[in-house]
C-alpha cells in the first residue's frame, strides 16, 4: 500500500472509531449499560484521535516508525485515561470528546494547511470540522449538536472533494515530474493533432519557453514545414494492424525559429478513456548525427589527398549517370595514372609519396568545374567524372581534359625536399557509349588507361570495344602465367645473327616460347606485355638469362665458342637493383666471358628511368656485358641515346628492313641510320631480313649482322647446333672491318 493510501485507512479507522462512540454514547443503557458505555466511548476517542493523528501524518509524509511503535500504547493510555474521566464525571464525555477530537481535527487541518497548496482545501475543512467541534464542546447544546451534525457532514463531503483534488493534484504532479525528467523531448497529441501533453525538454528542443505553451497547439504550429496531411498521415500508422511499436523515424526538423534539428521519433500508440492518442518521444540526435557525419566523412574522403575516395566516387558517379539518363546528357569518365609513382615512393620514402599525390590532386582539381567529380581512386590512381556534357560530346571533352590533365602533370613536382619530375596516362570511357553503369565505365576507363600506357606513357586513350576483348585476355593470360615456370611451360628458342659478309654464325638471340597446359602455345606477342604488366616480366626474365647462358656455357663446349648469345630484357628488370649481380653471376656459372652475353633493350627502357638505366648500363659495360638497342627507329629515337647510354650494337627494326629493296624512303633511312652507327662506332644488325635482295642491300649499305628468316628462323638448340656446322666451313668473319 502508498503512503498516500494508507492515510486514508487511518482516517477512515478514526472516523469509524468517532462515529461508533457516539453511536453507543446516543443508544444510551439499551445497548451498553455504564460504565462499559464510558470505556468504549473513551477508547473509542483515543482511537479516532489516533486515526486521525496517523493518517494526518501519513499523508504529509512525515510519519516515522518510531511513531507507529508509540501509537498502541498511545491508544490504550488515552483510552484508559479518557474512561477514568467520564467515569468521574460522565457530563463530561460529549463536551471532552468534542474538544479531543475538534483539537485533533485542527490540528490535522492546520498541518494540511500549512504543507502545500494542494492540501489548502482540505486542511481548510479539516480545521473547520475540528472549530465545529470545539464550539460543540464549549457550548453544548441540542440546537448546536444539529447544525454541527449538517455542518460536519456537509465539511466531509467537501474535504472529501479536497482530498480528491490533492491526489488528482499529486498524482499530475507527480507524472509531470516523471516526464520532465525524461532526457528526451515527451508529447501526446490526439488523432487531430493537438498537443494534450508536453515535457519540459520537448519545448525547449522546439524553440519554446515551457511545455505550457506547447499544450494546446497543433503540431504544425510546432514545426512550420509539418502540413496537415502530414501530421494526419503520421497518426494513421498508429491506427494500422501489424505495425510494431514504437515506431522509429529518423528526420530534419526545420523548427520555428529557423533552426533544423537533427531528431528520432518513437512513436507508440496511447489510449485514454477509450481514445486513441500517439505519444511521441523526440530523441535529439545532433550528436549522434555529428558522429555518423564525421565517420561517413572518414568513410568518403580519401585521407591523403582530401578528395573523394573510391567509394564516394562509385555514388558520385552513379549519380551522375541517372541525372544524365534522365537529361539525355553524357558523361566522360577519367582513369589517370600517375606514371613512376612506385618509383618515387621506393626511392623518396613514402612521405615524399603522399606529398606527390596530394600536389597532383590539388593540380587536377585546378583543372576542373565545379559540377565535375575527382576521387582517388587508390594508390596513384585518380577518377575524373565530366558530368552533364551535351550528346555527343563526352569523348572529345574527356579527351580535350585528358590532354589538359598531361599537360600540367609534365610540369614537374617541387615538393618539400625533392624535385620530382612525373607524367599521367589517361583512359577514357563515355557514357552512354562505354557502358551504362559505373563499375563498367569505370573498367572500361581503366582498360583505355593501360593502353595509354602500353602507348609510351604521358597518352590518352579512348575506350573502344576491342581493348575489352584485349584486356580480357590479358587477365587469362595472366591467369595462366602463374606457375607456368615451375611447370616447365617456357622454353627457348634460337635464332640465328649471321656476318654479313661472310655468312658466319656470329650471334644468337634467345627468343621466349610459352606452351600453356591451359592455352596451347602463346606467343610472346601476347604475353609479354602481360608479364610486364603484372611484374612477373623480372622471374620470367632470370630464367630466360639462366637458361641462356647455360645453353651458351654448352656451346662452348663445342663448335660455338665464340659465339655471343643475345637475351632480351625488360625495364622492369633493369630497375630491379638486383640484376647486374645477377647477371654476373649467370656469366660466372656458366663460365662465360662477358663479352659472350649482349643485352637488347628497346629505346622505351631507356627513357623510362633515365639516370638510373645509364647507371646500370654503365655497370654493365663495365663488366664487359654488350647492349643492343633493339627495334631501332620504331619508338622515341632521340639520337641523344645513342651517345648518352653505354650501347655497343644497334638493330636497325624489321619495318625498314622490309620496305628496303622497293621503298626509298625506307632505303635512305636505313642508309643513314648505317652511316650514324659507322660514325658512332656501334655494330649495326638488320633485323626481319627476309630476302636475298635484302640481304645483299644491307650488306652493301655497310650493314655489319643480318637476322631474320632469310637466314634462319627461330629454332631450337640442336637445330642452330646443325645450323653453326653448316655455317663453320665459311670464310672466318672479317671482325676488323667493324671492330668496335
Ligand atoms: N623481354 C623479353 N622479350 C622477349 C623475349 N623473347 C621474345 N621477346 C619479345 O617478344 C616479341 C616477339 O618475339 P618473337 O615472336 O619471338 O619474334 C621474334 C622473331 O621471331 C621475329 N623475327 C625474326 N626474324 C624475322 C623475320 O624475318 N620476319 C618476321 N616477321 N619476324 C622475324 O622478331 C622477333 C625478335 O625481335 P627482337 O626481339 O626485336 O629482335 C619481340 O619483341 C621480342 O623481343 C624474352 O625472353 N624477353
Amino acid at each position: 500500500m502508498q503512503r498516500k493510501e494508507k492515510h486514508a485507512l487511518f482516517w477512515g479507522i478514526g472516523q469509524l472509531a468517532v462515529m461508533s462512540g457516539s453511536a453507543v454514547w446516543l443508544l444510551g443503557d439499551f445497548l451498553l449499560p455504564i460504565p462499559w458505555r464510558f470505556y468504549f466511548c473513551g477508547f473509542s476517542l483515543a482511537i479516532g484521535m489516533a486515526g486521525y493523528w496517523a493518517g494526518t501524518q501519513f499523508f504529509i509524509g512525515k510519519l516515522r516508525s518510531m511513531h507507529m511503535r508509540l501509537l498502541i500504547p498511545g491508544i490504550i493510555s488515552g483510552g484508559l485515561i479518557f474512561s477514568l474521566l467520564w467515569n468521574t464525571n460522565g457530563s463530561w464525555l460529549v463536551p471532552g470528546s468534542a474538544l479531543g477530537i475538534g483539537l485533533m481535527m485542527f490540528w490535522a487541518g492546520l498541518r494540511l494547511f500549512a504543507v502545500e497548496h494542494r492540501y489548502r482545501i482540505l486542511g481548510l475543512t479539516l480545521m473547520l470540522r475540528g472549530g465545529f467541534n470545539l464550539i460543540i464542546a464549549a457550548t453544548f447544546q441540542t440546537e448546536v449538536y444539529v447544525a454541527w451534525f449538517i455542518g460536519s457532514g456537509c465539511l466531509k463531503v467537501l474535504s472529501m472533494l479536497g482530498l480528491v483534488y490533492a491526489v488528482q493534484d499529486e498524482i499530475q504532479q507527480r507524472y509531470a515530474r516523471t516526464i520532465d525528467s525524461l532526457s528526451h523531448g515527451f508529447l501526446i497529441r490526439d488523432r487531430r493533432g493537438y498537443v494534450h501533453v508536453a515535457n519540459e525538454r520537448c519545448a525547449r528542443l522546439l524553440g519554446f519557453n515551457t511545455a505550457q505553451e506547447l499544450i494546446g497547439l497543433h503540431v504544425c504550429d510546432l514545426l512550420p514545414h509539418l502540413t496537415r496531411d502530414m501530421a494526419d498521415q503520421y497518426f494513421r500508422r498508429f491506427e494500422a494492424e501489424g505495425v510494431q511499436y514504437p515506431i522509429a523515424d529518423t528526420a530534419v526538423m526545420r523548427l520555428r525559429n529557423g533552426n533544423s534539428l537533427p531528431v528520432e521519433l518513437l512513436g507508440s500508440p496511447y489510449i485514454e478513456r477509450g481514445r486513441l492518442y500517439c505519444l511521441v518521444q523526440l530523441l535529439d540526435i545532433s550528436e549522434r548525427k555529428k558522429k555518423d557525419d564525421l565517420l561517413y566523412q572518414a568513410a568518403r574522403i580519401d585521407s591523403i589527398t582530401g578528395f573523394f575516395n573510391r567509394y564516394a566516387l562509385t555514388a558520385r558517379l552513379t549519380q551522375a549517370l541517372e541525372q544524365a539518363a534522365a537529361d539525355g546528357r553524357e558523361c566522360a569518365v577519367l582513369f589517370i595514372d600517375l606514371d613512376k609513382f612506385k618509383r618515387v615512393n621506393d626511392s623518396f620514402g613514402h612521405a615524399a609519396g603522399d606529398e606527390l599525390l596530394r600536389t597532383a590532386a590539388n593540380r587536377l582539381h585546378g583543372l576542373l568545374r565545379p559540377q565535375d567529380v575527382l576521387a582517388r581512386f587508390g594508390g596513384d590512381e585518380f577518377i575524373v567524372v565530366i558530368p552533364d556534357l551535351p550528346p555527343g560530346s563526352a569523348a572529345q571533352m574527356g579527351v580535350d581534359c585528358a590532354v589538359a590533365i598531361i599537360n600540367a602533370m609534365r610540369k614537374g613536382f617541387e615538393l618539400s625536399y625533392h624535385t620530382i619530375s612525373a607524367s599521367a596516362s589517361v583512359g577514357i570511357a563515355c557514357y552512354p557509349n562505354h557502358g551504362s553503369d559505373s563499375e563498367t565505365l569505370i573498367r572500361n576507363a581503366d582498360i583505355a588507361m593501360y593502353e595509354a600506357k602500353k602507348a609510351g606513357r604521358a597518352e590518352q586513350r579512348v575506350f573502344y570495344d576491342a581493348m575489352n576483348a584485349a584486356a580480357k585476355d590479358g587477365l587469362v593470360i595472366d591467369g595462366a602465367l602463374r606457375g607456368a615456370i615451375e611447370a616447365n611451360e617456357f622454353h627457348l628458342v634460337y635464332q640465328a645473327i649471321t656476318n654479313a659478309h661472310t655468312g658466319k654464325l656470329t650471334k644468337v638471340e634467345a627468343l621466349l616460347r610459352w606452351h600453356s597446359s591451359l592455352l596451347g602455345p602463346v606467343p610472346p606477342d601476347r604475353f609479354i606485355p602481360v608479364a610486364e604488366d603484372s611484374g612477373m616480366i623480372i622471374e620470367l626474365g632470370t630464367w630466360v638469362l639462366e637458361q641462356a647462358c647455360r645453353q651458351m656455357g654448352a656451346w662452348k663446349q663445342g663448335t660455338l665458342d665464340d659465339v655471343t648469345i643475345s637475351i632480351n630484357v625488360s625495364a622492369w628488370q633493369l630497375a630491379d637493383p638486383g640484376f647486374v649481380k645477377l647477371v654476373s653471376q649467370a656469366l660466372i656459372r656458366n663460365d662465360l666471358a662477358p663479352h659472350q652475353l649482349e643485352l637488347e633493350l628497346t629505346e622505351r627502357v631507356l627513357i623510362e628511368d633515365a639516370a638510373n638505366v645509364q647507371a646500370v648500363l654503365g655497370q654493365l659495360r663495365a663488366l664487359g656485358v654488350g647492349i643492343s638497342l633493339d627495334d631501332f627507329g620504331t619508338g622515341y629515337s632521340s639520337l641523344s641515346y645513342l651517345t648518352q647510354f653505354h650501347l655497343n650494337t644497334l638493330k636497325i627494326d624489321r619495318a625498314f628492313v622490309m620496305d628496303i629493296e622497293h621503298s626509298e624512303r625506307s632505303n635512305n633511312l636505313v642508309h643513314a641510320i648505317i652511316a650514324m652507327g659507322h660514325s658512332l662506332g656501334l655494330q649495326l644488325v638488320a633485323e626481319g631480313v627476309e630476302t636475298a635482295g635484302q640481304a645483299a642491300i644491307l650488306e652493301k649499305m655497310g650493314c655489319h649482322y643480318l637476322q631474320g628468316y632469310h637466314i634462319s628462323r627461330p629454332i631450337p638448340p640442336a637445330e642452330l647446333l646443325r645450323f653453326a656446322d653448316q655455317r663453320i666451313s665459311m670464310a672466318p668473319a672479317p671482325h676488323g672491318d667493324f671492330a668496335i
